[in-house]
């Protein structure tokens, strides 16, 4: 493509470019993106989403798996901070059994500090009525049921079959309608389960169209143990595309092998608008053996911006959050982006 383009100066950082009846100031990488997407990308970028929803699930999957026991308040404040920084939705708990996952035990406690915070969407997930119940008196003003596309992980991680579980979320979603309160349905095992392996589309498919017409506004489909690749999202995709409308999916990726971004980008062109992610890359699911954390939110942000996409969202405060929880955690971030960042300002500090 001819874009009239033309380089008129450069510095060690700015290059000057004369262009669409202007002279622009770009930094180096800003204009890196900027031809990459006008010379060669437009072809292949033109149909992704101008604005994408982030749903942040670190305060909920990404804290379930961890060990030590995270204080109320450490989990109060990086929700607060979380929602400062502009995303949307931000999964703060789950009303599931404390002895299946001691470190979410204190989900009423979470919820009841964090039920007036105003800015962002605040669901929490519920496995059954009880659950539900016990959400809404903490003021939960949205919940989040999750069934599996894997027959097995639904016995492991629910304790009950794909079918029973169905009935359990009729039975959650009518009580919802009832209260006004939206739900969201999550699908796991979207591509592979721990022990059946690979999940055929339909089968995911089937789960998506009964959450959706059960009441679910919204459907995640969860790459649990992050074995999925851009060559088994589309398929999975396309099946479950066919059953339910793109505007009301979401994608969910852990990023075990490394795939997350790739699976994004094929998502994004096929129209997904709304992604899952986690501050620092924190996550992993107690019942699915070898799944590592979620992308991380701050590569996810880093991204969508660099592609010329909206999310409202300010990538110093998802950084500086994801900075306060691995403080807290004791481990380095597990954003690639938030890595870059934090040396970059060192040695920034030491010049
Ligand atoms: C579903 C159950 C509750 C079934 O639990 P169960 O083991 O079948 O037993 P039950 O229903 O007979 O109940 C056993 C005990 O739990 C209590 N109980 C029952 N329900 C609740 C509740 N809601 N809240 C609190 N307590 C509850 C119940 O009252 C009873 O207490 P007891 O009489 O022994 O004292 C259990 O298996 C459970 O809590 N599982 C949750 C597992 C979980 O949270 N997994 C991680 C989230 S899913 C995920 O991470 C994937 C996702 C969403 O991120 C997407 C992706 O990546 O794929």
């Amino acid at each position: 493509m001819n874009t009239g383009l033309r380089v008129v100066a450069t510095t060690y950082s700015i290059l000057q470019i004369r262009g669409f009846g202007g002279l622009w100031n770009l930094s180096l990488l800003e204009c890196d993106l900027f031809i990459l997407i006008l010379d060669t990308g437009l072809q292949f970028l033109k149909d992704i989403p101008k604005f994408v929803k982030i749903v942040e699930v670190g305060p909920r999957d990404g804290l379930q798996n961890e060990k030590g026991m995270v204080p109320t308040f450490v989990k109060v404040e990086l929700i607060h901070r979380l929602v400062s920084s502009g995303l949307p939705v931000v999964e703060a708990t789950s009303f599931v059994s404390p002895t299946r996952v001691p470190q979410l035990s204190d989900a009423a406690e979470v919820m009841e500090a964090v039920r007036n915070l105003e800015g962002a969407r605040l669901p929490v997930l519920t496995p059954n009525l009880k659950g539900f119940r016990a959400a809404v008196v903490a003021g939960a003003k949205e919940v989040a049921v999750f069934a599996s596309a894997s027959e097995s992980f639904s016995k492991s991680n629910i304790n009950c079959s794909i079918e029973e579980c169905l009935d359990r979320y009729r039975a959650v979603t009518s009580a919802a309608k009832e209260l006004a309160i939206p739900v969201r349905g999550y699908v796991s095992c979207v591509v592979g389960c721990p022990t059946e392996g690979s999940i055929p589309p339909s089968k995911v498919a089937y789960v998506a169209k009964e959450l959706y017409e059960m009441g679910c506004f919204e459907i995640s489909l969860g790459d649990t143990i992050g074995v999925a690749t851009p060559g088994t999202v589309v398929p999975m995709l396309e099946a479950v595309m066919a059953v339910v409308p793109v505007d009301k999916l979401a994608v969910h990726f852990h990023d075990t092998y490394g795939q997350s971004l790739p699976n994004i980008l094929v998502s994004l062109q096929m129209g997904i608008s709304t992604i899952d992610s986690s501050v620092a890359g924190l996550g992993g699911c107690p019942y699915a053996k070898g799944a590592s954390g979620n992308v991380a939110t701050e590569d996810v942000v880093y991204m969508l911006h660099g592609l010329g996409i909206k999310t409202n969202v300010d990538l110093a405060k998802v950084m500086s959050a994801g900075n306060f929880i691995s403080n807290h955690l004791g481990r380095p971030s597990g954003s690639k982006t938030s890595i870059a960042f934090n040396q970059l300002a060192a040695d920034a500090s030491k010049m």
